[in-house]
């Protein structure tokens, strides 16, 4: 199957990541969110990005319209009905997932992959929650998509070999790598960074050193290109604590416990960067 026109659910940090990389590839994307107001925030940070390759000349002001008009805002789910790919990249949240992907298995036209951009949760699960569990696979980008080469692809108990194949094809049309991981929480990814967060996270907690100095002994002395708090901040804190919580949950084992101090500060509502304040603040 070739995949030509697609959908991403969810217009915040990953999904107008993915919406970006997939318009430069070529492909016809439909940015979905909420609300209109979501989906133009999205679509402004992608706006933001190609013209900064703009400036760096590292491409034209017609090929950044060009890769624009490959865009279109979406709220319908509707809009999904004659797409070949969806990648869903909303809210950490099973309970928000299976409800989209129950939706868009009665919307989407049968031969239609569903994929999910999910950081820990089960494939497997998602992927019950339609009639072509088949169809359903991990797509997993990294943060921030635009730059960083890897793309974990998860395959649920029930993926078929020959979806695995487009969405490895396809994921190398994007210039990514895809490397191939089987449905455990957190795959490998965030099985091993989530747990090295978490850490530096207890360490604050217990006064051992500052934030700063947590996050200067990580970059010095491991050559990290952040420190784990400041990429928890990036990260967002809301998404560290529920892959955290799938960690802890999937495993049934507390050395995956979330830190208190982490629970603290999204009850605050302190999400990191993408609010203005975590460990640190931002303007
Ligand atoms: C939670 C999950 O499920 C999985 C995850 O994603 S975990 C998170 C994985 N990501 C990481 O670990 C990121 C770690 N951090 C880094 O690699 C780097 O700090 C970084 C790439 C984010 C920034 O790099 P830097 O050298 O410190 O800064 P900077 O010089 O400003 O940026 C480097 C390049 O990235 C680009 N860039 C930085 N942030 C960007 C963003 N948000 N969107 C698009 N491009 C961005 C810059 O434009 C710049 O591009 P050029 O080299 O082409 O000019
Ligand atoms: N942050 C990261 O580093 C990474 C995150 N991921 C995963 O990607 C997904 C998205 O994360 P991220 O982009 O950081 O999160 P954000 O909070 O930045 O964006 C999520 C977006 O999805 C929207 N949304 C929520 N529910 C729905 C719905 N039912 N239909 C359509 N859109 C919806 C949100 O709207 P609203 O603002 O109203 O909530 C928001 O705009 C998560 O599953 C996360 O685990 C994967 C790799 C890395």
């Amino acid at each position: 199957m070739t995949v030509k026109k697609l959908m991403v659910i969810g217009a915040g940090q990953m999904g107008s990541g993915i919406a970006q990389v997939c318009a430069q590839a070529g492909y016809t994307v439909l940015l979905n969110d909420l609300k209109p107001e979501f989906v133009e925030r999205g679509l402004g940070v992608i706006k933001k990005n190609l013209s900064r390759q703009v400036e760096k000349e590292r491409m034209t002001a017609q090929q950044m319209e060009e890769v624009l008009s490959n865009l279109t805002a979406s709220t319908d789910l509707n809009d999904a009905a004659n797409v070949d790919l969806i990648i869903e990249a909303a809210v950490e949240n099973m309970e928000i997932k299976t409800k989209i992907f129950n939706q868009l298995d009665e919307i989407a036209p049968a031969h239609a992959i569903l994929a999910s951009n999910t950081s820990s949760l089960p494939i497997t699960e998602i992927a019950a929650a339609t009639k072509r569990p088949e169809k359903v696979i991990g797509m997993h980008f990294m943060n921030p998509v635009p730059v960083m080469k890897l793309v974990e692809i998860i395959r649920g108990l029930a993926t078929a070999d020959e979806v695995y194949q487009t969405i490895e094809d396809m994921t190398k049309t994007l210039k990514k790598v895809p490397v191939e991981v089987n449905d455990f929480p957190g795959f490998v990814s965030n099985r091993i960074l989530m747990p090295m967060i978490n850490e530096a996270i207890f360490t604050l907690y217990e006064g051992v050193a500052t934030k700063e100095a947590i996050d200067e002994v990580m970059k010095l002395g491991m050559n990290h290109p952040m420190g784990p708090l400041t990429l928890a901040d990036f990260i967002g804190l809301d998404t560290c604590l529920y892959i955290m919580e799938t960690l802890h949950e999937g495993f049934g084992d507390d050395k995956y416990r979330p830190c208190p101090l982490l629970r603290k500060y999204v009850k605050a509502g302190w999400l990191g960067k993408k609010t203005g304040r975590g460990f640190y603040t931002y303007e």
